[in-house]
């Protein structure tokens, strides 16, 4: 499977591990220790360094609860540190953003793919993706962060996610956005209860049989926190866990804050697929 980002083409062969770069002041798992751009900048190398196949750079904290920080305070913080690791790094860029004029700034400065949790939703988004070329990773959020985990309700959430990703990727089908540019994401405790959280992975090989790639971000998350007890600092175990079990059902892309330890859990997984590991898939 192959993803294009930009003018380049990213292999998604093998799974991709995506690693995560705060420029906020809150965001929940290493709030505050990269606003810092030269912080944040040593951060991503580090991590590419690590085996980090993606940077992914998010200058608004979307965990629950968190604030909205507008247009121009996301691209003060974010778009230095974009242009300055695509001066010193190959390793391709997303930006963690809805907002059009911040993908619009970072995809100038760098990068290549917009993660966007709100799926192109937001004023001017859709078009704003369609005039780059940059990946999109449209993701599923019920409701909004600052209120999206008091009281997330569904009917049959893998059903509705998954209607929800399908409108999604008919809507830039239509914006001109090719399929070719497009991942899916079931958007892990964005607007999720544990047992929602617990569905949408178990139906992940679903997900990723409709043929587009799928990344799943669930490192350090309040899943782990309910099902485990742990802290925040706590969660590496389940978040591999996690990891591992999203690559074997079929995802492609691993959004993750411990790099190192989550390209070493996948290298095992396809050391093992090589030598014809192959679960039956339900
Ligand atoms: N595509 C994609 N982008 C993302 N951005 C984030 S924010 C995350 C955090 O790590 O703070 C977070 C932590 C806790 C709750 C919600 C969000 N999570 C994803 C994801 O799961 N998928």
């Amino acid at each position: 499977m192959q993803l294009r980002c930009g003018t380049r083409i990213l292999d998604l062969s093998r799974p991709v591990v995506m690693g995560i770069v705060n420029v906020t002041v809150d965001s929940f798992s290493d709030g505050g220790r990269h606003l810092d751009p030269q912080c944040a900048l040593a951060h991503a190398l580090r991590m590419a360094e690590a085996g980090a196949g993606l940077i992914d750079i998010g200058a608004e904290s979307t965990r629950p609860g968190a604030g909205a920080v507008d247009a121009g305070e996301q691209i003060r913080r974010a778009v230095p540190v974009v242009r300055a690791l695509a001066s010193r790094s190959r390793v391709p860029i997303s930006i963690d953003t809805s907002q059009a004029e911040v993908m619009t700034a970072a995809v100038e400065a760098g990068a290549v793919m917009i993660n966007d949790v709100r799926a192109l939703r937001e004023p001017g988004a859709l078009e704003a993706a369609a005039c780059t070329s940059a990946a999109v990773c449209l993701m599923h959020m019920q409701g909004e962060p600052r209120t999206m985990q008091r009281t997330p309700r569904y009917t049959n959430v893998v059903a509705e996610v998954g209607a929800f990703l399908d409108e999604r990727v008919r809507a830039c089908l239509a914006a001109g956005i090719s399929r070719d540019r497009l991942v899916l994401d079931p958007g892990i405790g964005f607007g999720k209860r544990l047992e929602h959280n617990l569905a949408l992975l178990a139906a992940l090989p679903e997900l990723c049989r409709q043929g587009l790639p799928v990344l799943i971000g669930v490192s350090r998350k309040s899943m782990f926190g309910e099902l485990l007890g742990r802290a925040v600092e706590q969660r590496l175990a389940g978040s591999l866990a996690g990891a591992v079990a999203g690559v074997l059902a079929g995802a492609s892309i691993v959004r993750a804050h411990d790099v190192a330890e989550s390209c070493d859990a996948l290298r095992v997984i396809e050391a093992l697929r090589q030598a014809g590991y192959a679960p039956e898939r339900r």
